[in-house]
């Protein structure tokens, strides 16, 4: 059998709405995914056992430290439910390489684990007769992680239930972006409890998430301008309260001329939205000379999900 290899990319929340919090410990959303091309890429090969290998991808400065090499990693855990399904022992080396940032807020786990799904089950299915079709791998990422069948799908959809029933959305042409990194990640957990905490401090009923028509009609439209006003994080709040220095990040964006600026999912990464290619290569050189990010990103959006490479 020869080594498989998936490319996947990292997301950005252009509409995170936050509804009350459920009975199971999640949050009901209105998500707005994007995919944009910072990708990790997931080479699986036969082993003996399941293995696990964690390097930065060439050329990137992602920190790997906090990535689990163990049963922890989102990835492994996406090996053994393949397996499983499929009734074959999950002997299997996963090198797992980064450049999507870790806790980062752009689902960088997630990808991970989307690309495992499909990297062992191209290794191990039946070609003539696959047990397992594009749903049942949608279906496996939704066991592992709310962002996880996203990272499947790729390009630009709606996320409703906590975020993993997708519906895709009607975008057009493409949008520049810069992405600015911040030194140690967020908990995810941690910045939905925040969110809860500040609104019971607030008071008053938490509304019903609904979809941003302004956003979907720019969305549709292909119109960064009216897209860069519409983006909106119900979690920008929380991850604020709980990384103050991420404010002057979006302040300098703003005031360098992003035409959208937001916290990217539950933080610290934060997203700018820039015009056009060059627009985005200028501002990603002036946040850099601005020191308010460890590190900037330009990407753009919206690309594949997870691709056998
Ligand atoms: C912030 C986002 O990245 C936006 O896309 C996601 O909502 C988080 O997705 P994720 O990292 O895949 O999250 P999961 O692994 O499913 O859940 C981790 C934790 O996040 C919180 N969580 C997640 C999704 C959701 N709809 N409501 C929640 O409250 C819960 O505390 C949960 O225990
Ligand atoms: N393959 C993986 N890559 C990165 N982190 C992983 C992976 N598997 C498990 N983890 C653990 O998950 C934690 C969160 O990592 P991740 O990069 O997915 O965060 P995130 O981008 O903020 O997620 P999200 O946007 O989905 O909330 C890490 O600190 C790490 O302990």
């Amino acid at each position: 059998m020869k080594p498989v290899s998936v490319r996947v990319p990292a997301k950005v929340n252009l509409q995170l709405g936050v509804g009350p919090l459920r009975d199971d410990g999640y949050h009901d959303l209105v998500n707005v995914f994007h995919a944009v091309s910072l990708f990790d890429e997931v080479t699986a090969e036969p082993a003996d056992a399941l293995r696990i290998a964690v390097e930065a991808a060439p050329g990137s400065r992602v920190a790997i430290d906090g990535v689990p090499t163990d049963d922890g990693n989102l990835a492994a855990r996406a090996a053994r439910l393949v397996a499983e399904r499929l009734g074959v022992r999950p002997g299997v080396a996963l090198r797992i390489r980064k450049a999507i940032p870790v806790a980062g807020g752009m689902a960088g786990g997630s990808a991970d684990a989307a690309a495992a799904l499909l990297a062992c089950a191209r290794l191990w299915d039946d070609p003539a007769a696959p047990v397992l079709a594009q749903s049942d791998l949608l279906e496996l990422g939704a066991a592992l992680g709310s962002d996880v069948p996203f990272a499947l799908l790729g390009g630009t959809a709606v996320g409703t239930g906590r975020g993993e029933r997708l519906a895709p959305a009607a975008a057009r042409g493409t949008f520049h972006w810069v992405f600015a990194t911040a030194d140690g990640g967020l908990s995810t957990p941690a910045v939905y409890a925040e969110c809860d905490r500040l609104r019971a401090e607030r008071g008053g009923d938490v509304p019903w998430p609904e979809a941003s028509a302004e956003l979907m009609a720019a969305l549709a439209a292909g119109d960064a301008k009216a897209l860069g006003a519409a983006l909106t994080n119900d979690l920008q709040p929380a991850a604020l309260a709980l990384r103050p220095s991420l404010r002057a990040a979006l302040d300098a964006g703003r005031a360098l001329g992003a035409i959208g600026a937001l916290v990217s999912g539950s933080g610290p990464t934060c997203a700018f939205l820039a015009e056009t290619a060059e627009h985005a290569a200028d501002l990603a050189g002036a946040l850099d000379r601005a020191g308010v990010a460890a590190q900037t990103l330009a990407a753009y959006g919206p690309v594949p999900g997870a691709t056998v490479i």
